[in-house]
């Protein structure tokens, strides 16, 4: 599990060790990581790193300090370095010295050939966006076509909230140190490949993280030697209309592929569903749908008086139970329809739902929109897009990133209900089964893709190579 932090956990965690940090140890060894970095850059771009063009622009803090250090470092490497500072007088000050020391030239402009320009500008204490000088200086280097590397995270984007504010910097891989902060999760795409260093600090548990991929092939569940068709969670699935079909297809046959589980069907595309997945079970309606460990209602299903019965009904039965789409619309007019349960309940809100559930739009505080939301319904939400972020009512907040955005694509949002609450029937708790099925849906978008566009029925065909290629992580 990786753990993401805010910017005064950070701090406080720095504090602790007593250290000095302007040109104490940790900016010592996170100059050193800033350093391994640039030169693993260098060679990924070309043989050898002697003579290799490297800037850096260097704000007012400690950002600044660490790029000194690490350009110090890299002159003795046989770097050509050259550091632009954007505010001279308070540039670091033994960072900077150490950087003159060794040879490092002090420029003003962005020279013509660059291989990498480190983004020191600003990192936790960032606020607002990259100001207007620094953005003349990152549109030039962005026409050099140099790698960037951000020290910490990319200026302009705020530590905690990951709002990416225009301008800012794009990075192709940010060096942070200790722990990733909150915006390497919520602004991901923008921060690159995340590289974390070990300067020497400790962390409490974090109230937002991230699962790795082994650790959600060890959650999944698969059949023992013991297992049936029973003890593998049986989901019900309460989708589809005469008008929207599909939406019961994708859903079921999600579920189907997620688990080898049982899967019902109950809504009048049973005879579309058969001719997809004939191993599904339909029934005439909730109450005659036989034994059932978890539901999931919502797509396509319409928002009249026939879509709030059918919630009504199978909130009733107060078992686990996603609510997607149609349903959430129907839940925003009577959120009174979850008094009382105790059974988990998991919503599954694109931005638009969310705002119909909470009265405003999530963004631009996606983080904060989530958990409030999670804590106002008294159950656990699940905010799609590139990032999901799935809250549980008591603040804590698992997240994944897609990796790519190929599942930005109508009907997506049924795969993830069917794989979701085939999870949720197995017995996972609500916010792992989300976070779960976020990531095989991911992992299942970018194979279907291969780089070209994809529908929802390539993607829901994906999830079996994808699920293949998680269990090999299996330990
Ligand atoms: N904590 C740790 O564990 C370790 C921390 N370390 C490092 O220290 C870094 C934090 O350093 P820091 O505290 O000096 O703040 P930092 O980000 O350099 O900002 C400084 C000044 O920038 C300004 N500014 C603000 N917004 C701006 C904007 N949008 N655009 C332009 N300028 C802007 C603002 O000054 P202003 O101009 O507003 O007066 C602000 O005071 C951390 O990210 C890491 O790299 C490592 O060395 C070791 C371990
Ligand atoms: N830009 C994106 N990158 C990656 N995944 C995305 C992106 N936008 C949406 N998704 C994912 O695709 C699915 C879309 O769901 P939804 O909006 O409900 O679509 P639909 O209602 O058409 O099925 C969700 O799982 C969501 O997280
Ligand atoms: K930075």
């Amino acid at each position: 599990m990786t753990g993401y932090y805010t910017a005064a956990q950070i701090r406080a965690a720095e504090e602790a060790t007593g250290d000095l940090l302007s040109g104490g140890v940790l900016m010592v060894r996170a100059a050193n990581a800033v350093a391994g970095t640039v030169l693993a850059r260098l060679r990924r771009r070309g043989a050898g790193v002697y003579g290799r063009r490297v800037l850096l622009v260097v704000g007012a803090g400690n950002n600044g300090g660490d790029a000194l250090f690490a350009g110090a470092t890299l002159v003795r490497r046989g770097v050509r370095v050259e550091a632009l500072l954007l505010d001279p007088d308070r540039a670091h000050r033994a960072g900077l010295s150490a950087f003159r020391r060794v040879g490092g030239r002090v420029t003003d402009g962005v020279p013509q050939t660059l291989d990498v320009a480190v983004d020191a500008v600003v990192g936790l204490g960032g606020r607002g966006p990259l100001r207007p000088q620094a953005a003349a200086v990152f549109d030039v280097i962005a026409q050099t076509g140099a790698t960037v590397v951000a020290v910490d995270l990319p200026s302009g984007i705020d530590p905690d909230t990951g709002v990416v504010h225009q301008p800012s910097v794009r990075a192709d891989v940010s060096v942070t140190f200790g722990a990733p902060r909150l915006a390497h999760l919520l602004a991901g795409p923008q921060c690159g490949e995340v590289v974390v260093a070990d300067i020497g600090i400790d962390l409490p548990e974090s109230s937002v993280d991230s699962p790795s991929n082994t650790e959600v092939a060890q959650w999944w569940p698969l059949p023992g030697p013991h297992d049936d068709k029973y003890s593998q969670g049986v989901v019900g699935i309460v989708a589809g209309s005469a008008t929207y079909p599909g939406a019961a297809v994708l859903s079921t046959a999600a579920a189907v592929a997620a688990t080898s589980g049982m899967t019902r069907y109950i809504g009048p595309a049973a005879e579309q569903v058969l001719a997809v997945c004939p191993e599904v079970v339909t029934a005439a309606g909730v109450g005659a749908a036989g034994r059932v460990q978890a539901w999931a209602i919502g797509p396509g299903i319409g928002t009249g008086d026939q879509a709030h019965e059918l919630l009504a009904d199978v909130l009733a039965a107060d078992l686990p139970t996603l609510i997607d789409a149609d349903g959430l619309t129907v839940l925003a007019r009577d959120p009174g329809l979850l008094a009382g349960r105790a059974a988990p309940t998991l919503l599954t809100p694109h931005a638009g739902e969310f705002a119909r559930l909470a009265g405003a739009d999530p963004t631009p505080d996606r983080l904060t929109a989530v958990r409030a939301l999670a804590e106002r319904m008294n159950a656990t939400v699940l905010l799609k897009g590139r990032i999901t972020l799935v809250a549980d009512p008591d603040g804590r907040v698992s997240g994944n990133d897609a990796g790519s955005s190929w599942a930005a694509t109508a009907g997506a949002g049924d795969v993830l209900t069917g794989i979701a609450g085939a999870l949720l029937s197995a017995g996972l708790p609500a916010r792992a089964a989300g976070v779960a099925a976020a990531r095989v849906h991911g992992l299942a978008a970018a194979r279907a893709s291969g780089g070209a566009p994809i529908g929802a029925s390539a993607l829901r065909a994906a999830v079996a190579p994808a699920l293949r290629e998680l269990s090999d992580l299996r330990e």
